[in-house]
């Protein structure tokens, strides 16, 4: 698998406890991170942008000031309080990528994304900076964040929408979302092994389960085939799998 690019999504609701404020599911980050850079290291995977969630830190703030991924604000308090635990989120998943000699750099979507057109307008979102650390060696770490949105203030950005955004422009070859369920889960609660199309499961697919600002897996199911090329959406117990080339849970597109 050498020289492959990978763009890998932590799940906010995998390195986090994801229903306590601001609180890290330590043993699950520290697993997600030993894998990264196991693959790293022997090489299974050469060039990687790594995106992680909000789980319990940015959900947490979004909820409590009314900011969703189309309803913004304009109070700076707001802002920074969302803001502010992402970048403290992702300074935890920065660090534990370090102890692991992992060369990891923060990208933080706020500064240089937008929704220029408005909430329902398409994201812009430069990834020369993620492209041009990843040529340099670096494993850039991004996150989903506050976006400034047209007529909205700030809105929030998910990590879903950024894997899709830095997959297409980087031409990742292999494209991984690692919640906390082993797929998408049908009626019997069985991993559905393909979607195709979203109308085959829009049925079935619901919000997360806790306190979620972004649409849980229905919004990341539409974003994921909004893609054009295959995504798989997997638990953290193939996360090690995905990145040495299995294709886990779900693909979606
Ligand atoms: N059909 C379904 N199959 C699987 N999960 C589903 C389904 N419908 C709803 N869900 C919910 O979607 C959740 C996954 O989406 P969620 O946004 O919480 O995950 P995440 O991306 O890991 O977290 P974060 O948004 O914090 O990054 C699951 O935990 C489950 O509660
Ligand atoms: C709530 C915030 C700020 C981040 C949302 O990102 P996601 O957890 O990937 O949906």
């Amino acid at each position: 698998m050498a020289g492959t690019t990978v763009v890998c999504k932590l799940g906010g609701s995998v390195i986090t406890e994801k229903d306590r404020p601001e609180t890290l599911d330590a043993p699950a980050l520290d697993a997600a991170c030993d894998a990264i850079a196991g693959a790293l290291a022997d090489g299974a995977v050469e060039d990687l942008v790594v995106v992680h969630g909000g789980g319990s830190f940015g959900h947490h703030h979004a909820s409590a000031h009314g900011v969703t991924t189309t309803a913004g604000t304009h109070d700076v308090g707001a802002v920074m309080d969302v803001h502010g635990a992402m970048t403290t989120l992702n300074r935890f998943v920065l660090d534990r990528l370090h102890e692991r000699g992992v060369a990891a750099v923060p990208v933080h979507p706020l500064s240089v994304g937008a929704r220029a057109d408005g909430p329902d307008g398409d994201l812009t979102f430069p990834t020369d900076a993620a492209a041009t650390l990843v040529e340099e060696g670096f494993v850039p770490v991004l996150h989903g964040d506050g976006i400034a949105t047209a007529t909205e203030g700030v809105t929030v950005v998910s990590g879903d929408e950024l894997v899709v955004e830095l997959a297409g422009d980087l031409g990742a070859d292999r494209v991984g979302i690692c919640s906390t369920v082993p797929g998408v889960l049908d009626d019997d609660g069985d991993v559905i092994p393909r979607i195709d199309a979203f109308a085959e499961v829009a049925d079935l697919l619901g919000a997360s389960e806790s306190t979620d600002v972004s649409g849980g897996m229905a919004a990341k199911v539409e974003e994921l085939l909004a893609l054009g090329s295959p995504a798989f959406v997997f638990g953290p117990d193939d996360l090690e799998g995905f990145l040495r080339g299995d294709s886990p849970g779900t693909r979606i597109g």
